[in-house]
């Protein structure tokens, strides 16, 4: 995080630098030469000197910071060779010295904010990525849900084909985590997200609500294709054989299922119905799956 200030700091001040030098140059050529040099080599000799140090806070930078960094520091330092023509009399070398220093930290730095802005890029999408997905299972998380479903909703809404969703619930979650620890609860939940996500069909989909709640929505499949979905989740659930210490840990879910046609019921409700089902299934014995009625 220091190292990210840091960095930011010296690209700021790299900018400063070239921004003063050409704006001087451009804007004040009625100034005496002598009195336009000072100014730029008085930024261009402390803009190097703070390149060198904080060169150090850049070393775990990635690459193409590197990259834009050292061309800048090339356009800084052919700047501050100028400064030698006042001490050395050896014109034809120092110009030559510039222009050559000039002109790599120029090709550099086309090349570094060509891949910066590539690199960017991938970034963002990289983020975008994570923020829609749940991170410990990979699956979507509730917004991307909410955004998918309420999508699907408003595309086909003079459909009269079924929807259904499940809500699905880990039995006696509570008692796995006490009994095997938090981090062995974490993997019972990733292999599940698995076993259901293997489960459906293509264009079906399973989100993570939120600790040991998942939902599941199925594009159009009517209360019986539904069931035989449900079932067949609780059952590859039920036969998961998760490794722990030695020995096979069992877990099972309870799922509650709400169907409708499209256009007759709202995501909301759809929702609360399956809701309502999955506690009753609950209430039934767990492991077991139950339609809202
Ligand atoms: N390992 C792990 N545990 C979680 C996570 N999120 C929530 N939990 C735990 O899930 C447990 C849920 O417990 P309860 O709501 O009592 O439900 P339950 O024990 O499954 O009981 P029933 O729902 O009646 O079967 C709590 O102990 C939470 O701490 C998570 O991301 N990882």
């Amino acid at each position: 995080m220091k190292a990210i200030a840091e960095r930011n700091r010296a690209f700021a001040v790299l900018f400063l630098v070239l921004l003063i030098s050409v704006f001087t140059a451009y804007h004040y050529p009625y100034a005496t030469p002598n009195a336009v040099d000072i100014v730029l080599e008085i930024t261009n000799v402390s803009a190097f000197i703070y390149l060198l140090l904080t060169f150090e806070q850049l070393r775990e930078d990635s690459g193409i910071y590197k990259v834009l960094f050292l061309s800048m520091s090339l356009l800084v330092v052919g700047n501050s060779i100028d400064l030698l023509d006042e001490f050395f009399v050896i014109d034809g070398i120092l110009d030559i010295t510039e222009d050559i220093v000039k002109s790599l930290g120029f090709i550099l730095f086309i090349f570094a904010c060509i891949h910066w802005v590539k690199h960017h890029k991938q970034q963002l999408a990289h983020m975008r990525h994570l923020a829609e997905i749940d991170s410990l299972t990979g699956v979507p998380n509730r917004r991307t849900f909410l955004k998918l479903t309420a999508e699907y909703f408003e595309l086909n809404e003079k459909d009269s084909l079924h929807v259904s969703l499940f809500v699905i619930d880990v039995d006696d979650f509570k008692d796995i985590n006490d009994t095997y620890g938090h981090p062995f609860g974490d993997e019972i939940l990733i292999e599940i997200a698995n076993t259901i996500k293997l489960a459906l069909r293509k264009g079906d989909y399973v989100a993570r609500l939120g600790g040991e709640e998942f939902v599941v929505f199925l594009k159009d499949a009517d209360s019986e294709e539904a069931t035989v979905t449900a079932e067949r989740i609780r059952l590859n659930v039920q036969n998961l054989n998760i490794y722990h210490n030695y020995k096979y840990v069992k877990c099972t879910v309870s799922i509650g299922i709400s169907t409708s046609s499209r256009h007759l019921l709202g995501f909301e409700e759809l929702y609360h119905r399956a809701d309502e089902a999955m506690y009753k299934a609950k209430s039934l014995g767990k492991n077991c799956y139950c339609s809202y009625t």
